[in-house]
C-alpha cells in the first residue's frame, strides 16, 4: 500500500512497543508523522492533539458504529457504539446522577466508607500490591453501587465483568467468543430486569427504563460496567505511582491538600487509564498528512495528544502544579466524553487522600518496582507499596 511509502516511522512501529514503552515512538510519531498509518494496526493512528480534538469532535467522519467494534458485539448497542440522534437518546436517561453535585452528593459517602473499609484490612501488614487489595476492590464497589441492582453483591459484577472482558478480548483478538461472556451478559440482563421491576427501588436503571426498551437498558448498563472498572484501577493506581516515584511531587501535595486534583490530571495525562479510543472513516477525507479512505480504522492515541509538546511544555515532567493540565484528553472528547469522569474524580481523590493519610510513610518496594503497560488499558500490572505499620 502506498501509505506504507510514506509513512516509514508507523510501517516500523510495533503494537508490543506500544504496549511496552510507547512514549518515546508516540514523540516521534507526533513529530514526524503525527496521522500515520500502521501497518500492525491495519489503521490510522493519530497522535497531535490538535487532530486528535478534530476526529473526537467530528462523529459524522468518524464514528462508533461500526460492526467491528467488539463491545457491541457482545452487548449489543448502546451509547459507547452509536453516534448521532441514537447515541443521544441512549447516554441522555443516564446523565443526571453523574453531574458534579450529583455525584458528590449520591457517592462520596460511599466511597469513604468503602475507602476506609479496605485500608483498615490491609493497614496492619506493612506492605501490600494496591492495585488488587484496594484499587480493583474499590473500582468494582463503586460501579456496583452506581447501577443499584437488587440483590447483586461486588463479586457477582466482577465474574460478570470478567467474562464479558473475556468474550470481548477473544473478538478483538479475531477468535470466537468463549459462552461465559454471553451467559454472564444473560445474567446482568435478568438483574437489571429485576432492578427495574421492583416497585421499592428508585434507581438509575428504573428511571432509564422509563424511556429506553429493557434490552437498551440492559446494554448500557454493562457499557457502565465495562467503562467503570479496569480504567478506574488503572486511573487509580497510576496516580499512586506517579505520586510515589516523584518524592518531591508528593512533598507539594502533603504540605498543600488543594495540589491533589492537579496530581490527578497531570497522572491522567501522562498515563490515560484508556490509552486509545477507536473510530471509522465514514467517507473519504483528509486529516492532517493523511488521506483516509472510508471505513478505515482511525485509533485516536490519548497518550500521543497527552504529551503534546505545543500544549504542554516539558511534555514528560510530572508537575502536580502545571496550570493546564485539565487539557489532558484521557476522559475523550466530544459527544463520548466519559459518561462518569466526575465519579472517576471523586473516587480517586477520596482513595489517594485516605491512602496518604492513613498509611505513615507510604513507599514504593524497592525490591518490586511497577511500570505501566498495556496497548488499550495502562497500568502497571502490579504495585508493591510498603509503608511504617503500627508496631
Ligand atoms: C466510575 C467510573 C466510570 C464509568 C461508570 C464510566 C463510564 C463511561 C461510559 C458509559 C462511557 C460511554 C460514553 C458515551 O459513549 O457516550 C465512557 C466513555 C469513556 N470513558 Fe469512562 N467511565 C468511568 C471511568 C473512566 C476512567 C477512569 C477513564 C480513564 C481514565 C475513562 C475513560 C473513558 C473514555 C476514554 C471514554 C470514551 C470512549 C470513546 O470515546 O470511544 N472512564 N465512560
Amino acid at each position: 500500500m502506498s501509505a506504507v511509502g510514506s509513512f516509514p516511522l508507523g510501517a516500523a512501529t510495533t503494537l508490543a512497543e506500544l504496549a511496552a514503552d510507547p512514549h518515546p515512538r508516540l514523540a516521534r510519531l507526533r513529530a514526524h508523522e503525527p496521522v500515520s498509518w500502521l501497518p500492525e494496526l491495519d489503521g490510522w493512528l493519530v497522535t497531535r492533539r490538535d487532530l486528535a480534538l478534530n476526529v473526537m469532535r467530528d462523529p459524522a467522519t468518524f464514528t462508533v458504529d461500526d460492526p467491528r467494534f467488539s463491545t457491541a458485539q457482545v452487548v449489543g448497542p448502546s451509547m459507547l457504539s452509536l453516534d448521532g440522534d441514537e447515541h443521544a437518546r441512549h447516554r441522555e436517561p443516564f446523565t443526571a446522577p453523574f453531574r458534579p453535585r450529583e455525584v458528590r452528593v449520591g457517592f462520596a459517602s460511599f466511597i469513604e466508607r468503602e475507602t476506609d473499609r479496605l485500608i483498615t484490612a490491609l493497614e496492619p501488614a506493612g506492605a501490600v500490591e494496591l492495585r488488587r487489595a484496594f484499587a480493583g476492590p474499590l473500582a468494582v464497589a463503586v460501579v456496583t453501587e452506581a447501577l443499584g441492582l437488587v440483590g447483586t453483591t461486588a463479586d457477582t459484577v466482577l465474574s460478570w465483568y470478567d467474562s464479558i472482558v473475556r468474550s470481548v478480548s477473544d473478538i478483538t483478538a479475531g477468535h470466537e467468543a468463549a459462552p461465559a461472556g454471553a451467559e454472564a451478559y444473560a445474567r446482568l440482563r435478568a438483574a437489571v430486569e429485576a432492578t427495574v421491576a421492583d416497585p421499592g427501588t428508585a434507581s438509575l436503571l428504573g428511571s432509564a427504563a422509563e424511556r429506553l426498551a429493557l434490552p437498551e437498558v440492559a446494554s448500557n448498563a454493562a457499557v457502565l460496567m465495562f467503562g467503570g472498572i479496569e480504567t478506574t484501577e488503572a486511573m487509580i493506581t497510576n496516580a499512586l505511582l506517579h505520586l510515589l516515584r516523584h518524592p518531591d511531587q508528593l512533598a507539594l501535595v502533603r504540605d498543600d491538600d488543594g495540589l491533589l486534583d492537579g496530581a490527578i490530571e497531570e497522572s491522567l495525562r501522562l498515563e490515560p487509564g484508556a490509552a486509545v479510543v477507536d473510530r471509522y472513516a465514514t467517507r473519504d477525507t483528509v486529516l492532517g498528512p493523511a488521506t483516509i479512505r472510508r471505513g478505515e480504522l482511525v485509533t485516536v492515541s490519548l497518550s500521543g495528544a497527552n504529551r503534546d509538546p505545543a500544549v504542554f511544555p516539558d511534555p514528560d515532567r510530572f508537575d502536580v502544579r502545571r496550570e493546564n493540565a485539565r487539557l489532558q484528553l484521557a476522559f475523550a472528547h466530544g459527544p463520548h466524553y466519559c459518561l462518569a469522569a466526575h465519579l472517576a474524580r471523586l473516587e480517586t481523590r477520596i482513595a489517594l487522600q485516605r491512602l496518604l493519610e492513613r498509611l505513615p510513610a507510604l513507599r514504593l518496594d524497592p525490591a518490586r518496582p511497577a511500570t505501566p503497560q498495556g496497548l488499550v488499558f495502562r497500568k502497571p500490572p502490579t504495585l508493591h507499596v510498603l509503608w511504617d505499620s503500627p508496631a
